[in-house]
C-alpha cells in the first residue's frame, strides 16, 4: 500500500534525530516529561508579545516584514497601521486550534492596500488558482511539500512544487486565463455569492 509506506517513511523522518538542531539543543526525547525540543519550543513561545513588537521587529532588518496568522478584516486594518510589507491569512494549517474556519473562506473579507498572501489546504493547482481570485497575491504551501521531502527527499519537494504549478498552469488555460493576471473575482463563485443571487429572484 503506497500511502501506508510514505506514511511509515514520513514518521520515521520525524521521529528521527533534528540533524538541523544538532549542536544547538539536546534532541533526546524523553516520553513522559515532554521532549526537550519541546521545552526548546516553548522557551522560543514569548507570550507578552504585542501589537508594539512589530515596531521594533522592523528596526532590526530591512527585510519586508510580512505578519502571519491574519484572520479577521479588524487584525488586517491594524496590520495596516503597524506598517508591515504584507499579511499572510493562515491558521497554521488548522495546527494551532480546531474549528477555525478555512482560510480560502475568509481571504476575500481581508481588504487592505498591501499585499495578501494564504496558506492553508492548497493541496492542487485549483486552489491557487481560487486564492488568486479571491483576491490573494499569492498562496503558499506547508505539508503537501513536507510530504514530497519524506517520500522522495529533495526530489519530492521539487516535485510536489512541479505538480502544483502544472496544475495552476491547466487550471488557467482552461480558464481562459493566460496571465496570472487575469484571474480575476469572477473566476469563483463562493456560497455567499449563491445566496446573494437568491435573495435577488
Ligand atoms: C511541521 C510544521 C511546522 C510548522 N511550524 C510553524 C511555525 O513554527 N510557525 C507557524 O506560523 N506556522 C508553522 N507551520 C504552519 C505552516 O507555516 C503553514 O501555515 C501551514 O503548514 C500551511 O498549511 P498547509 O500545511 O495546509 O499547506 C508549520 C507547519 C508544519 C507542517
Amino acid at each position: 500500500n503506497v500511502s501506508f509506506y510514505y506514511l511509515k517513511k514520513f514518521c520515521r523522518t520525524i521521529t528521527s534525530p533534528w540533524e538541523n538542531l544538532e549542536g544547538l539543543l539536546n534532541t533526546k526525547f524523553v516520553s513522559d516529561t515532554g521532549s526537550s525540543l519541546e521545552a526548546f519550543a516553548n522557551d522560543k513561545n514569548d507570550a507578552s508579545l504585542c501589537w508594539k513588537d512589530i515596531g521594533w521587529l522592523r528596526s532590526i532588518t530591512s527585510l519586508p516584514n510580512l505578519i502571519k496568522g491574519v484572520f479577521t478584516p479588524e487584525d488586517a486594518i491594524k496590520v495596516v497601521q503597524v506598517g508591515v510589507a504584507g499579511i499572510i491569512v493562515s491558521n497554521h494549517g488548522g495546527g494551532q486550534l480546531d474549528y477555525t474556519p478555512a482560510t480560502i473562506s475568509v481571504v476575500h473579507a481581508v481588504e487592505v492596500k498591501i499585499p495578501v498572501l494564504m496558506d492553508g489546504g492548497i493541496r492542487q493547482g485549483i486552489d491557487v488558482s481560487k486564492a488568486l481570485a479571491l483576491g490573494a497575491k499569492a498562496a503558499l504551501i506547508g505539508k503537501p511539500v513536507i510530504h514530497g521531502l519524506a517520500a522522495k527527499g529533495g526530489s519530492g519537494e521539487r516535485r510536489v512544487i512541479k505538480m502544483r504549478k502544472d496544475e495552476f498552469e491547466f487550471t488557467m488555460a482552461h480558464s481562459g486565463c493566460p496571465r496570472v493576471k487575469h484571474i480575476t473575482r469572477n473566476h469563483v463563485r463562493t456560497e455567499s455569492d449563491s445566496l446573494h443571487s437568491k435573495s435577488k429572484l
